[in-house]
């Protein structure tokens, strides 16, 4: 990666003096974080050693572009600086200092090392602790999937630790706000037994999930004389990228190291804090100039174009239903088009075959192009992706809330995990084992799968239900054929042979002999599947990372299988929040929720905004024990939260999102409606009248000029 020719105010920012701090900001696309780079190549290039750098982040991939430029311009021999966000930096500190801090934080076990949990481990062992509670009742009246209840519980605690307040206030603080039906408030007690409970048992195991770190750096760490110290020897220079997506725990410890750091760039996008969920907070972002010796603004951006700018102003308006005609230039139709379409199937139709002219008959790369909905369903984007490719055009999608056990390959290593461990006592239903034949044995469809189970399915007193290909009629065994009777023989030869051992493997060994031994094999269905081969390497890695921190428990029960464990835990959906990091195609039109992209900030030329009647794209999810603003220093405890500020904050967010889309658009947007949606309703939401309210004035204006 090469840097553009850096223009005034970037090279400013960049060669200001070593021991200058500076507050940047600007909007989204200005070229703040080409100026964050081009500080860091100064401050190498006048000899600052590399490893006095901190570069800090709110979330991982953000530092992508920082990665992406020191992978193509290596240093020389020494030291790289630290590119991390908080949680990183309180990992590491506590793997240094963790003998100096485990006792007076209240570990059991002050002696042994900890155990970090990833969010997947904590929402186990969250499952865990809550269980005998939910079987006491708690939670009765929630109709809420397993695994959103446990999440929630753990984000309650993620939010205390980064906004600041004790987690035992957790409860008392969303039963004051609470405004709807009284029988509600005992939930938020219920929650409160349960998230005391979690950490009280993560005190007496040695487990820190992220709200733990969080607490054990900004509580212990950061106010031990000696890791202050030695954090603000190792780094005298900060960058701090995308500052209004971080934190107030991230704020607080950077406004409190500011006067300790020689220099300092902070970069702070305006219309930004898509990150509310995960506690962003622009307002206690932007106190952090009051640190700094200087503040910078930058000009408008470089990506969003005039017409799309006044598209977005006018849009916005028009959601505050401010819009007069005046303000509408003619060149604000050349920033958008109108694609309406009566039925949902129709817009899909619509949308493609646009994109199908963009590609084919403009010339424009796929990857300049992204499909936007507030949420991805799973038959929205099926559909898409399918469309696409009759069109020959390569697409790739952004979900991260996909479940892992969601994924064809991995139920079929899990029926065949459960095939092989019959003393686990969780027989694979026939459906499961026909789609495992099917996702197994190459060229076996459906049908025959079909006769290949009826036919050789075992009695039901067998504990292992496959029977041997040979014991099936002549005539069967044609239809399904020799082949494919030999791989199913040779697969289930490797089973029974791993029964007759009798000695359980790990279930990340048993998977990856499995995968090395049969299915990756030609014959196999894994085999030449990169998709395949990358979602097992994945499930392996989760199961590494579970049998890590699932000492406390097999320790203290004797006979325990991790491996069983694991299974009832994923079928139970308390481990699905894996991330699937998909098989990228590079040249591919994206398909993604709309604050993925955001938050992934990548900028492309086209936008399609599906469905722009759909609700999704204004109202915020419902979370029954959580509340993203409520659990925020920006709210006053002891008030209500009523439908005045569910409104105020739900159009705040609109107008987040159409900015920050459009400031991510470098040429127009498509806005996709249809009239009848996915689930066959007429909606209107606010985007859509919003549109309207836009379509209306623009009508006016055409009539008056008339
Ligand atoms: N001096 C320049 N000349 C030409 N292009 C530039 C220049 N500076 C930045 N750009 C380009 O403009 C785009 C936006 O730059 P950059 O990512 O630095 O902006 P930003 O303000 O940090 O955006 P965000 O806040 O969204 O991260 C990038 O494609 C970048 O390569």
């Amino acid at each position: 990666m090469s840097l553009p020719e850096f223009f005034s105010t970037q090279r400013q920012i960049a060669e200001s003096p070593l021991n200058r701090k500076i507050f940047l900001h600007g909007e989204p696309g200005s070229g703040k974080t080409t100026a964050g780079l081009a500080r860091l190549v100064f401050l190498l290039e006048s000899g600052i050693p590399a490893e006095q750098i901190l570069i800090l982040l709110p979330q991982r991939t953000l530092a992508q572009p920082y990665y992406d430029y020191l992978a193509q311009n290596p240093l020389p021999p020494g030291g790289l600086p630290t590119i991390v966000t908080l949680g990183g930096l309180s990992q590491r500190t506590i793997q240094l200092f963790w003998p100096a801090i485990s006792a007076e934080a209240g570990f059991a076990q002050p002696h042994q090392p900890p155990l970090f949990l990833t969010l997947e481990t904590a929402q186990y062992y969250m499952a865990k602790v809550v269980e005998p509670f939910l079987d006491q009742g708690y939670f009765e009246q929630l109709v809420i999937d397993r695994n959103r209840l446990y999440s929630q519980l753990l984000d309650n605690l993620n939010k205390a630790a980064l906004v600041g307040f004790a987690h035992t206030t957790l409860g008392e603080r969303l039963k004051q706000a609470w405004n709807g039906q009284s029988q509600h408030l005992i939930v938020f007690d219920q929650a409160q037994e349960c998230i005391k409970a979690f950490r009280e048992y993560c005190l007496a195991n040695n487990l820190l999930d992220f709200s733990l770190q969080i607490e054990l750096f900004i509580h212990h760490l950061w106010r031990s004389f000696l890791v202050r110290n030695y954090l603000q020897t190792q780094y005298r220079h900060l960058i701090y990228d995308n500052i209004e997506e971080d934190a107030p725990a991230a704020h607080d410890v950077i406004g409190e190291w500011l006067p300790i750091f020689d220099s300092a760039v902070l970069i702070f996008d305006l219309h930004g804090g898509h990150r509310i969920f995960l506690g962003a907070d622009p307002q206690s972002a932007a106190l952090l100039a009051n640190f700094c010796d200087e503040v910078v603004e930058f000009p408008p951006s470089l990506i969003c174009p005039p017409p799309i700018r006044q598209f977005q102003s006018a849009l916005v308006k028009s959601v505050q239903r401010q819009l007069t005609i005046e303000e509408l230039t003619p060149q604000i139709k050349t920033a958008f088009t109108h694609l309406p379409a009566r039925f949902y199937p129709e817009m899909v139709d619509r949308v493609c075959k646009t994109i199908d002219e963009l590609v084919h008959q403009k010339q424009v790369a796929p990857c300049e192009i992204a499909v936007l909905a507030p949420f991805m369903s799973d038959s929205l984007r099926f559909s898409l992706m399918n469309r696409l490719e009759e069109y020959q055009i390569p697409a790739r999608s952004h979900r991260p809330s996909r479940s892992l056990y969601d994924e064809p390959a991995v139920r079929t290593l899990i029926t065949l995990a459960k095939l092989a461990h019959p003393h686990w006592e969780m027989p694979p239903t026939r459906e499961e084992i026909r789609s495992m034949l099917v996702h197994c044995i190459a060229d076996l469809d459906l049908v025959r799968a079909d006769l290949l189970m009826q036919m050789g399915f075992a009695a039901k007193k067998q504990s292992f239900p496959l029977r041997p290909f040979e014991e099936i009629g002549a005539g069967g065994r044609e239809r399904i054929t020799y082949s494919a009777g030999l791989r199913y023989s040779r697969l289930r030869e490797w089973l029974l042979n791993y029964i007759e051992r009798g000695e359980e493997e790990e279930l990340d060994v048993f998977f990856a002999f499995l995968f090395g031994e049969v299915l990756s094999q030609p014959g196999y269905g894994f085999h030449d599947h990169l998709d395949d081969a990358s979602v097992t390497a994945r499930l392996i890695e989760s199961i590494q990372k579970f049998r890590q921190v699932i000492e406390p428990v097999r320790s203290q029960q004797p006979g325990f299988s991790v491996g069983f464990e694991y299974l009832k835990m994923v079928q139970q959906g308390v481990i699905s929040a894996l991330y699937l990091t998909p098989v990228e195609e590079e040249n591919a039109v994206l398909i993604s929720p709309a604050y993925s992209f955001i938050i992934n900030n990548r900028p492309v030329r086209f936008q399609f905004w599906l469905d722009c009647g759909n609700f999704g794209w204004w109202e915020r999810l419902f979370q029954p024990l959580t509340h993203p603003y409520v659990l925020s220093r920006n709210w006053q405890p002891g008030r209500l939260w009523t439908d005045v500020e569910e409104y105020e904050t739900n159009q705040q967010s609109l107008i987040r999102i159409i900015r920050g889309l459009t400031y991510r658009c470098s040429e127009h947007v498509f806005l996709c409606t249809s009239r009848i949606n996915e689930r066959g309703a007429e909606e209107r939401g606010a985007l859509l009248l919003a549109f309207q309210g836009l379509l209306r004035r623009l009508h006016q204006q055409e009539a008056a000029h008339e």
